[in-house]
């Protein structure tokens, strides 16, 4: 599984900007066995943790998210940049390098006192998942797990996660 997931994936040099290695994971979902193997790999993973929910993040957590929650039979539950939900939300503003960012959640859509998976295709610094974490705190859960395809462990996103959550990612580079 590992070896068919690093073959899948491409490395992009300087995109989005100079100096950053793209990892590219869209090939995975052009391979119907390779996605569903992932797929079953993460609801086995998942399992020991009992989750009533799986929260994806935009936009590349709505990827594997669904389709790992539909293998569960638990909900999934989207997390969008700000704006973007139709309904009432709940909000949590983070720190970028730069500025701050703001991501939410409909405040209806996580039954209060579930236990819940975080899941994205990447951890980078790990800021965008720990506002994802915040966000389920606010809505009165907890999160048990951040899980990922793809972990960049040079950026130390895991040591930010770990004082939340466990994490797990399948890839590391
Ligand atoms: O660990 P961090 O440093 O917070 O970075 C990781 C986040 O960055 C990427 O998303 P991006 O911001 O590119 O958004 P997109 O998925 O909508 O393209 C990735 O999919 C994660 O969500
Ligand atoms: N190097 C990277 N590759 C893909 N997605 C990312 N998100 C943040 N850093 C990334």
């Amino acid at each position: 599984m590992e070896q068919r997931l690093q073959a899948a994936i491409r490395n992009i040099p300087d995109f989005p900007k100079p100096g950053i290695q793209f990892k590219d994971i869209t090939p995975i979902f052009l391979d119907p066995e390779l996605f569903r193997d992932l797929v079953k790999r993460f609801a086995q993973e998942y399992k020991k943790y009992s989750p009533d929910a799986i929260v994806g993040i935009e936009s590349r957590g709505y990827l594997a998210g669904p389709a790992i929650a539909l293998e569960l039979g638990i909900p999934f539950v989207l997390i969008r940049k700000k704006g973007k939900l139709p309904a009432k939300t709940i909000s949590h503003t983070y720190s970028l390098e730069y500025g701050t960012d703001v991501v939410e959640v409909h405040e209806d859509a996580i039954a209060p006192g579930s236990k819940v998976i975080v899941h994205d295709d990447l951890l980078a610094t790990g800021g965008t998942a720990e506002a994802a974490g915040h966000l389920v705190e606010k809505c009165g859960s907890t999160p048990v797990l951040f899980s990922f395809i793809v972990e960049l462990n040079f950026l130390n996103g895991k040591e930010r996660l770990e004082k939340v959550a466990p994490c797990h990612s399948i890839i590391t580079y």
